[in-house]
């Protein structure tokens, strides 16, 4: 089962609950767009390039809904769609392109059905191009890892924060399917665990080594010789930063402080050739993530919370950047990647 698909029966989308990691795993089926946007918000579905076949398949899920009799009635139902989508999780680049690349290719449709039919037909190549593109940048960052290598990684970047096979830990496969021998170590990261509750068990569940460490414990490891280079994945990558989950930026610093190299894995999809660090939304999420653990109350109920999802790492702490066009380092400029 890939992290998101369609569902032709039913004509719904369905997906992987990743709420419900690691005790549980459970397919999902989103018959209305809200039961979509919901699952987006609350992070049953996640991870950049799943977010992008999410918006995708967002759109078809909307024009198979819709009851319009004519064409200007369905893009208009298309376009308040558009909008409910975009507006569950702002900054990663991902969902907003794969929105837009549906809206787009419907354009030229000449009827109501032409319109049903091409918006899913533009959500599944989103969905299979994504996990080729996962194959590639696998292939161009195993080449970067040593054999014996162990690589420290931040949230999730895997099969589940896309359609499959994973960016970073897609380039972990690869280096493994070329028969090199790679360790991770996940840090946790907080607030929602990504790292403790879907890396490690992800990569169990491949036989892939890990070891699961708080996100305080990363430049102990590092000082101590634990980790041989940072690879992390990418919510938005602009000529100046890269965004990606809170804790990335910390431990670009303490990564070039022992001189690690600190890879970014991410396909072309996640550039914004037009942002920059001041012009992007960072989504701050609800205080609650910090002061309950679950169910289990950690903090006091009326405590003040700081919670941005995402923070922005200086192109000047990344080493390379690893695309499905090859390994890019940095400083670059934006167009260099597009050619
Ligand atoms: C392969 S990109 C995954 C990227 O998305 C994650 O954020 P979230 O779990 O909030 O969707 C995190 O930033 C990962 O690096």
């Amino acid at each position: 089962m890939r992290t998101i698909d369609w569902n032709e029966e039913s004509n719904s989308v369905v997906l992987v609950d990743q709420t419900l990691l690691p005790q549980e795993y459970r397919v999902i089926e989103c018959k209305t767009l809200s039961s979509l946007c919901e699952a987006i918000q609350s992070l049953r579905i996640r991870g950049a390039p799943a977010l992008g076949a999410a918006g995708g398949f967002g759109i078809a899920l909307a024009a198979s809904l819709s009851s319009a009799k004519d064409i200007e009635s369905i893009m208009r139902d298309l376009k308040v769609a558009a909008k409910a989508l975009k507006s569950t999780r702002p900054t990663a680049v991902n969902l907003s392109w794969g929105v837009d690349r549906v809206l787009n290719a419907v354009s030229d449709a000449f009827d109501v059905q032409g319109i049903r039919d091409i918006a899913l037909q533009e959500a599944r190549d989103i969905a299979e191009e994504d996990v080729e593109t996962n194959k590639l940048i696998g292939k161009h960052g195993a080449k970067l890892l040593k054999d014996g290598d162990t690589v420290l990684t931040h949230c999730n970047a895997g099969r589940l924060a896309c359609v499959d096979w994973g960016t970073a830990l897609g380039v972990v496969r690869s280096a493994i399917a070329d028969g090199k021998e790679i360790k991770v170590l996940a840090c946790e990261t907080r607030p929602l665990n990504q790292g403790s509750r879907i890396t490690t068990w992800e990569l169990m569940q491949d036989k892939i080594p890990v070891t699961l460490i708080a996100d305080s414990m990363a430049g102990w490891a590092m000082r101590q010789g634990l980790v041989n280079s940072v690879l992390v994945g990418a919510d938005r990558i602009t000529q100046d930063v890269v965004f990606n989950k809170i804790g990335t930026y910390t431990h670009s610093v303490l990564a070039r402080e022992h001189e690690i190299p600190f890879y970014v894995a991410a396909p072309i999809s996640t550039f914004d050739f037009k942002g920059w660090e001041g012009s992007i939304k960072i989504e701050m999420r609800n205080p609650d993530e910090l002061r309950f653990a679950g169910c289990e109350q950690i903090a006091p109920k009326d405590v003040p919370v700081y919670n941005p999802a995402f923070d922005a790492t200086p192109m000047e702490n990344v080493t390379a950047l690893i695309t499905e066009r090859g390994v890019f380092y940095p400083p670059i400029l934006l167009d260099e990647v597009l050619v």
